[in-house]
């Protein structure tokens, strides 16, 4: 057998021209354009990276981007003061505050600070506790791309039994908790887990964010199962002149695509999802703060 690919960069297209599509409509008919503020403390170049990225994307879709770049010796006072500004600034709908922050900062502080309506990244407890009681919330965005690529393949996940690899509060715990929300039957596993092959062999889903290149192995997979690949790895990469890298992630592809009956690539995959998922719970804020209706989309 070979895999279906589920493509994240197309789907990932279609997700972001859906939303420009209701960001215009809402512009048009309340005069309202939906605002994300991305907060930046220090200058790690990966962040960069995503949060240039996510910058230009927010643009592209129609809504305004709020940068804020704050120097890495930055007080706690002074970005707890920035996010109380934001909280009760009408033009913006999103707050993110990029991952990980300089040591001296509390990030749970921090994040909590935030107007839990205005967390897009889903990270608030109260967003956390309410998707765990399977109540309406913002979901974080990368598994929301992962239950949206899910529903590409699975019109119904309930019953299925899936395995999540990794126990994160950004990934491993939301993922579980969202496919416990859709009933399936779920298990996390982790560091400590000492029988991962065994459960993945029993698994018609598998997800993976441990963070460890080449993890998930052929022989672990049931013929047919979805394997989505959160792993995003940079390694060296020789082959391609000396200091290169390139991205993998936690699952061998090459030999997973042979038995699994989707799967999701690396890179191309879960990570334009996760961008893509960030516009669209920036829309799903600006809608709930103005009791817009809330649009539906990729059915998730
Ligand atoms: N508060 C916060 N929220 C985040 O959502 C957050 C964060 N902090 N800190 C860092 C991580 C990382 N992250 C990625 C998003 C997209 C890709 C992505 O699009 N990756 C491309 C490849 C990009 C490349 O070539 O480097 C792909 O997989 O195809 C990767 C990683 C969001 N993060």
């Amino acid at each position: 057998m070979t895999a279906q690919i589920i493509d994240g960069k197309a789907l990932a297209a279609d997700l972001r021209s859906s939303v420009k599509d209701v960001v215009a409509q809402i512009k048009a008919e309340h005069g309202v354009i939906p605002g994300l503020a991305v907060v930046l403390v220090g200058n790690d170049p990966a962040s960069e990276v995503y949060v240039r990225s996510k910058g230009k994307q927010t643009v592209e879709a129609g809504m305004n981007s709020f940068e804020y770049r704050l120097s890495e010796d930055t007080s706690e006072e002074e970005l707890l003061n920035l996010i109380t500004r934001l909280n009760s600034d009408p033009e913006v709908h999103g707050i993110l505050v990029q991952l990980p922050l300089p040591a001296h900062l509390d990030s749970k502080l921090v994040i909590n600070a935030i107007d839990p309506h205005k967390d897009v990244d889903g990270f608030h407890t109260t967003n956390v506790g309410m998707v765990g009681t399977g109540q309406d919330a913002i979901v974080p965005c990368t598994p929301r791309g992962c239950m949206m690529m899910l529903a590409q393949i699975y019109p119904d996940l309930r019953g299925k039994t899936a395995l999540v690899i990794g126990h994160s509060n950004i990934v491993g715990k939301p993922m579980g908790r969202l496919l416990l929300n859709a009933d399936c039957t779920v298990i996390v596993a982790h560091k400590s887990s000492t029988n991962i092959p065994e459960l993945a062999r029993m698994a018609d889903i598998v997800v993976v964010a441990a963070g460890v290149p080449g993890l998930v192995k052929a022989e672990w997979i049931k013929p047919g199962a979805t394997v989505i690949d959160v792993g995003i790895n940079r390694i060296p990469a020789p082959e391609r002149g000396e200091g290169k890298t390139r991205l993998v992630g936690d699952v061998c592809f090459d030999e997973v695509s042979e038995v699994a009956g989707a799967i999701t690539p690396v890179p191309g995959g879960v990570g334009p999802m996760t961008i893509a998922c960030l516009l669209a719970n920036t829309l799903s804020a600006c809608c709930h703060l103005h009791s817009f209706p809330e649009p539906t989309l990729l059915g998730v």
